[in-house]
């Protein structure tokens, strides 16, 4: 089996949404795909109603084919600082023609105001390592690791894209969606992320720095978050930008045209067009623009967000031993 589905970016590509059919009669939510965590989880009939401002909700209750988990619970918080938790059914998911039927369906019981003040997002669907799952007693695996054994190949991509509309496809590459060949490069799942190592980086046309940048592959962060080192040689290349605290980040004048920022996987190398750093006003007057590449401070490693994805096509595979593929698009 395989499966296709479209990727629409929210507001300044912040996020992207694809639809996702849960229950039967199937109820149609817009998640985010999530790469840096494991719960699926949607506002729902349990959500409190001050909570919910806009969203879709599923509704077990209507669903001929969900199942109470009798006595699981499960609580998650994000980098952001964002935090939901709740119940868990078991119901059939499907995305872009692939059905799997008794997946882990996280009902929210809460949510942090982060999220009820994301109308268009109805929910994640994670797709990290199932080991960290944060459903208990018993841990629940991801809708990819349900649909492994029905795929055609154990692998999803992400072919995210700049201000339009990109795809995620389960169970095969599309070699026609991606110039040259992939390189493919080692994932440290250990901690149950996508974690690879970059050799080196590049700001627009200058050689290639051999500091390395270890990180995970996160289309459910918005931004490029590397070591404050490279954070502030980037930044040193374009005349007036500067480190706004009250931004906690770096921001230009919007006019500003950017250098690329480049990094290497394996031999290869993916090219994020200056364009694509350029994230969004701070204010209303429009007048300063915040970065999209900014540090990584206190986190303890960096993350290849969609700033960084958008610029390539990404194959997540998940077979036996599980690799990152990476090609220009
Ligand atoms: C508040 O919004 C979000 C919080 C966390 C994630 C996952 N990193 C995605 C979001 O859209």
């Amino acid at each position: 089996a395989t499966g296709s589905v479209v990727a629409t970016p929210a507001q300044y590509d912040a996020e992207y949404l694809s639809p996702v059919s849960i229950g039967t009669p199937a109820q149609t939510l817009m998640l985010d795909f999530d790469t840096g965590s494991s719960d699926l989880w949607v506002f729902s009939s349990e959500t409190p109603k001050s909570s919910v401002q806009g969203q879709t909700v599923y509704n077990p209750s209507k669903s001929s084919t969900a199942k109470k988990l009798s006595g699981a619970t499960w609580k998650i918080s994000y980098g952001d600082g964002s935090s939901s938790s709740g119940s868990v059914y078991t119901d059939k998911v499907t995305i872009g023609g692939l059905s799997v039927s008794n997946v882990a369906v996280e009902s929210a019981q809460k949510v942090s105001r982060e999220f009820t003040a994301e109308a268009d997002l109805d929910g994640l669907l994670g797709l990290a390592f199932s080991s960290i799952n944060t459903v208990q007693p018993t841990q629940q695996k991801t809708f990819f690791d349900m649909a492994k054994p029905s795929l055609d190949s154990a692998v999803f991509t992400a072919d995210l894209k700049y201000g339009k509309a990109g795809k995620y496809n389960f169970g095969y590459i599309d070699d026609s969606a991606y110039n040259g060949s992939l390189t493919y490069t080692a994932v440290d799942s250990s901690n149950g992320w996508w974690m690879f190592t970059s050799p080196g980086y590049a700001v627009g046309s200058g050689t290639l720095d051999s500091t390395s940048i270890t990180g995970i592959a996160d289309t459910g962060t918005t931004l490029l978050l590397v070591p404050s080192s490279v954070v502030t040689t980037y930044y040193k290349q374009i005349r007036n930008a500067r480190y706004d605290s009250s931004q906690a980040g770096y921001v230009f004048p919007c006019s500003t045209s950017l250098p690329s920022f480049t990094y290497a996987v394996g031999n290869s190398q993916i090219v994020i067009p200056g364009k694509y750093i350029n994230f969004a006003p701070v204010d209303s007057a429009g007048s300063s623009c915040f970065g999209g590449i900014q540090s990584d401070e206190g986190i303890g490693f960096s993350i290849f967000g969609d700033v960084a994805l958008k610029a390539a096509f990404v194959v997540f595979d998940g077979s036996q031993s599980p690799r990152l593929g990476f090609a220009s698009k």
